[in-house]
């Protein structure tokens, strides 16, 4: 079978997107979500595979820019609406678009891919290596308390229910501070910001429409949630739950209100949050965690598209200096060795002929990008080999973040 890929045309994005409709389980999404990927769908950088007039695969790649450790913001291609045809599965058609969307990434001069998967057994043949985790809880309201941070003055916070659109300003500019304070974050383009506010009724799952409420300050928005109410009665009496959909706040005291918020609502003895940092201070605040149910899956997976340009865009938390043999097969532009020199301040990251220190593939490096996997844990698993004493600590050291890195949203 040979099938062509091309450049999606804008025109032709209703029949794409019916194909990765399609993919996914054919089910038709909302007329609003549906008008919101065609907008933030990047035509220029999405591909089609074509089998004889018939689409049969799709790809695209927004154009994101991703915080990395240190606090940079990085361009990076956000791997997205990848589907092929159940016509056509297991015949290379998926190798073949990435084949050619990392080498467009490439002439983009981008030098991470990032992605998240519907499976994660997918991507890691092409380079990519799970790079943040997410939290999942399942709060038992009715038994866990939330601590009120020392010191912290609740009678100055204000809590009040406003509609989600027209809080969607304040609430961007919360957004917006915690963008640099987090690597795995995305800066949000223009547009973005309406995709937190999507509310397809079918997506509820029984909740209420989507509620905001702002936590204010002297009048300024210093944090908010938006979450559904679903309400349920059992022949012992209410047994609502409440489904956090975001909750971002600027300091100790507003966060710690605004969960206080949400574990307190009448009716309900369950609150729920689907996508939280695994080192959520939330976990410092509740009285016993065991009831929080708390789990913990793969969230972003990272891909060094070019390995000198990503090292050296980020810092490192102590100093380094060691050199890394890498192995690429899928971008052998990437394979050899390459040595990173640099600290808190900046970092340099060059080809060198000299001996190489530590031996891994681009899939470790780019689990380790963003700080959240360690190269020593890497290397318990066998997946990096020191070749000098003293280097995996070293690197592995310099490579942590300090703070987990976490994707806020999926794309
Ligand atoms: C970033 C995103 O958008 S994630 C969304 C991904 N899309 C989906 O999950 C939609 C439903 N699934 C699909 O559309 C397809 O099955 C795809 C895209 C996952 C795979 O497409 P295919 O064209 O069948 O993949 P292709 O034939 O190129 O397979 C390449 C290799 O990956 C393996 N592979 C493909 N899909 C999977 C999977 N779901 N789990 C594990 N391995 C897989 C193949 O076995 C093959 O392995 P090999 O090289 O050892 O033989």
């Amino acid at each position: 079978m040979t099938t062509e890929l091309r450049v999606l045309q804008r025109s032709g994005w209703d029949e794409w997107y019916g194909k990765l409709e399609r993919a996914f389980g054919g089910a038709a999404e909302a007329p609003e979500e549906r008008e919101l990927w065609e907008q933030l769908t990047e035509t220029e950088r999405s591909i089609g595979a074509w089998d004889d007039g018939e689409c049969v695969g799709t790809a695209g790649a927004f154009s994101f820019g991703v915080t990395v450790p240190g606090g940079a913001v990085v361009p990076a291609a956000g791997v997205t609406m990848v589907s092929v045809a159940a016509t056509h599965r297991r015949r290379g058609v998926l190798t073949s678009m990435m084949r050619r969307q990392l080498d467009d990434v490439r002439a983009w001069g981008e030098s991470l891919a990032v992605l998240t998967a519907s499976e994660p057994a997918i991507y890691g043949r092409f380079g990519y290596g799970i790079a943040t985790h997410q939290m999942s809880l399942e709060i038992d309201s009715s038994r866990v308390r939330i601590a009120q941070p020392p010191g912290a003055d609740a009678d100055a916070l204000r809590l009040r229910f406003v509609p989600p659109e027209e809080a969607v300003k304040e609430c961007e500019a919360v957004y917006r501070r915690t963008v640099g304070t987090r690597p795995g974050m995305l800066e949000r383009r223009p547009g973005w910001e309406r995709l937190p506010l999507l509310d397809p009724p079918g997506e509820r799952g029984g909740g209420s429409p989507l509620q905001c409420v702002v936590a204010e300050r002297d009048g300024d928005v210093a944090g908010y949630v938006r979450f559904h109410n679903k309400p349920d009665w059992t022949p012992a009496g209410p047994d609502g739950s409440v489904v956090v959909r975001n909750i971002d706040a600027l300091d100790p005291a507003a966060y710690a209100a605004l969960w206080r918020f949400l574990c307190g609502i009448d009716l309900t003895s369950r609150v729920t949050a689907h996508n939280r940092p695994v080192d959520d201070p939330l976990l410092q605040l509740v009285s016993d965690i065991r009831r929080c149910g708390v789990r913990v899956r793969d969230s972003l997976h990272a891909r060094l598209v070019d390995v000198g340009a990503a090292l050296g865009a980020r810092t490192y938390r102590a100093p380094v200096d060691v050199v890394f043999e890498v192995e690429d097969a899928f971008c052998p532009w990437n394979e050899g060795r390459w040595r990173l020199s640099g600290d808190a301040k900046g970092a340099v990251c060059e080809r060198t002929a000299d001996a190489a220190d530590l031996a891994l593939s681009v899939r470790e490096l780019g689990a380790a990008y963003l700080g959240g996997v360690t190269l020593s844990a890497l290397a318990g698993a066998g997946r990096v080999r020191e070749l000098r004493g003293g280097a995996l600590a070293e690197a592995s050291l310099a490579c942590g973040s300090d703070v987990a890195p976490w994707l806020p949203h999926g794309f």
